[in-house]
């Protein structure tokens, strides 16, 4: 009764002492309080969705770092870590951590996909129908029809005689991030349904690269801030984006349904007819109409992970190379002093022995990876360590790729393009695989049971297509490149490639060519 009479103020002052006990009593009970973290980490578990939104999830998990430390708080029950030794802990087959269910966000239609699904044995079934297309057997076979593709790529980038049929005139500027994204979907679409979808030569279906990235815009901030993804919001705030993956879905629906049909009529040795085949062993239903929906989902994942992270790797490996005269002239040397035919120009010892070439791309995953975000995994049940901290089990941690890669500690001057850094690190290797078999600091496509599928195919495309364009034609940055107007004094010039859930080169760099001289 005496405290229903209270005056407002009292009011006033009883909720702010029950405010603040259920603070305290929060803090105390609070498994992560030890760590540092960004004002509020610990109780919003929105503040990345800003970031995201701008696409500098990434940069702003590295200035964190920076500020805070190798193991941050970045959310209420998020601690992210910048080491090899974390990473290791996290990602490594023994570790054992489960994706986090933020995942799911990558698959709109809610069906897991290779990389969303968190159940092991879902995720063991996706990797064996389609690892052995990613397999070395299978990119060796598949050779003769990516080295078909780029050698489109490379007569639309540069024809080999100019209009007057002269050898020594510079093309118009080419955006390179559109041929390297036209070049990468019709090899995986080639892969995938055993025909290509020709962007090189058709503009019909130039839209869905664009496409992609708008719809990894929504990813990330749905990834960010899954309960958006949850209640459905996202779809009323972030209608464009969902517009766009409707248009996708039906697109790719249709598609999935054409190449159901032939398979079933054709039997291709596809890795489309392969994914249905094992869809029907495990469903033990040969309707087509029902194990579609599956497939649908996984190849409109594997046709935004087969294309967009290569064509931007690419992107940024030119940029580096044109802003850098010097470098660029002595990999161009190396490379033509390799090769006396551009048809030689293919995978094995050969290119493989080029160090400097290597040590450019090697370099662009280094400084650019593109998988550049924290991947989120779960602590086992009874809890585990990682970098030397003992965590609850539940608890959701990560590496950024991003971060780590320009951790000092690893890196010299890490956010520098110093291709040089490599040579040692290739010696020492014997350089081959090194990209692949990560190495302290250094992970562009992961470790473990989830490490990155398409490694290999990533690896021949952008070796092969950088190769034979350097060996045949010279190359210069446009005059006035837009890359350089935005450039911050004193700054290198940075590439145009906001980074979503992949980075994705968003134009540029420009970028004119002529035959060769001499
Ligand atoms: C430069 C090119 C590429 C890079 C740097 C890259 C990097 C990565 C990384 C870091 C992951 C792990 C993601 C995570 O844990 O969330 C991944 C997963 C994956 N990547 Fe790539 N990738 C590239 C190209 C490709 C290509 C060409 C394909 C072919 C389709 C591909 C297929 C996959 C698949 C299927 C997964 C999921 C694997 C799983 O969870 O079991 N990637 N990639």
């Amino acid at each position: 009764m005496g405290l229903l009479a209270a005056s407002p103020a009292t009011y006033g002052v009883f909720l702010v002492l029950t405010a603040c006990a259920l603070f305290i009593r929060y803090l105390a009970a609070d498994p992560l309080r030890k760590f540092n973290g960004p004002p509020l980490a610990a109780l919003v578990p929105w503040l990345f969705t800003y970031p995201a939104m701008k696409a500098e999830w990434h940069t702003t998990n590295l200035k964190w770092h920076r500020r805070y430390g190798s193991a941050v708080r970045i959310a209420p029950n998020f601690l992210s870590f910048d080491t090899y030794e974390a990473f290791c802990d996290i990602y490594s087959a023994k570790a054992n951590f489960r994706k986090a269910p933020e995942y799911m966000v990558l698959s709109p239609s809610r069906r897991g996909n290779a990389v969303s699904t968190q159940d092991k044995k879902v995720s063991q079934f996706k990797r064996k129908s389609e690892g052995p297309f990613f397999g070395d057997k299978s990119i060796r076979d598949l050779e003769d029809r990516y080295v078909d593709k780029v050698a489109s790529f490379t007569t639309l980038l540069c024809p080999l005689e100019g209009p007057d049929g002269q050898k020594s005139a510079w093309t118009e500027p080419r955006d390179i991030s559109k041929f390297t994204s036209w070049l990468t979907l019709d090899v995986i679409t080639d892969l995938l349904y055993g025909e290509s979808f020709d962007l090189l030569h058709s503009e019909e279906n130039r839209w869905v690269p664009e496409t992609f990235r708008n719809v990894q815009w929504r990813n990330l901030i749905c990834m960010s801030y899954p309960t958006l993804f949850k209640w459905k919001l996202d779809r009323v705030l972030l209608y464009r984006a969902r517009e766009e993956i409707s248009r996708l879905a039906a697109w790719s629906l249709d598609i999935c349904r054409a190449q159901a049909k032939r398979c079933a009529d054709e039997n291709r040795p596809d890795l489309f007819t392969s994914m249905m085949a094992a869809e029907e062993k495990r469903t033990g239903n040969p309707d087509i109409e029902g194990n579609i929906k599956d497939i649908w989902a996984e190849s409109m994942f594997l046709l935004a992970a087969g294309s967009e992270s290569t064509a931007t790797t690419m992107a940024i490996t030119y940029h580096y190379l044109v802003h850098q005269p010097d470098l660029l002239a002595k990999v161009t040397a190396e490379v033509r002093s390799a090769f006396s035919n551009v048809e030689d120009i293919r995978t094995g010892e050969t290119l493989d022995s080029l160090r400097m070439f290597q040590a450019c791309i090697l370099e662009t995953l280094r400084i650019s990876p593109a998988a550049p975000n924290t991947l989120p995994r779960i602590v086992p049940a009874g809890g585990a360590t990682v970098d030397g901290h003992f965590l609850p089990g539940g608890t959701t941690v990560g590496t950024s790729l991003y971060t780590m890669h320009h951790n000092e500690k690893y890196f010299d001057d890490p956010d520098s393009f110093v291709a040089d850094r490599w040579l040692r690190r290739l010696e020492d290797s014997a350089g081959k695989d090194i990209a692949y078999h990560p190495s302290p600091g250094y992970a562009p496509f992961s470790m473990g049971t989830r490490n990155c599928l398409g490694w290999r195919l990533a690896w021949a495309e952008m070796t092969v297509a950088l190769a034979r364009v350097l060996f045949s034609f010279d190359m210069r940055l446009t005059s006035e490149a837009p890359c350089c107007a935005t450039r911050q004094p004193g700054k290198a010039c940075e590439p145009n490639a906001p980074g979503y859930i992949t980075m994705c080169a968003a134009g540029g760099p420009y970028v004119e060519f002529r035959p060769r001289q001499g």
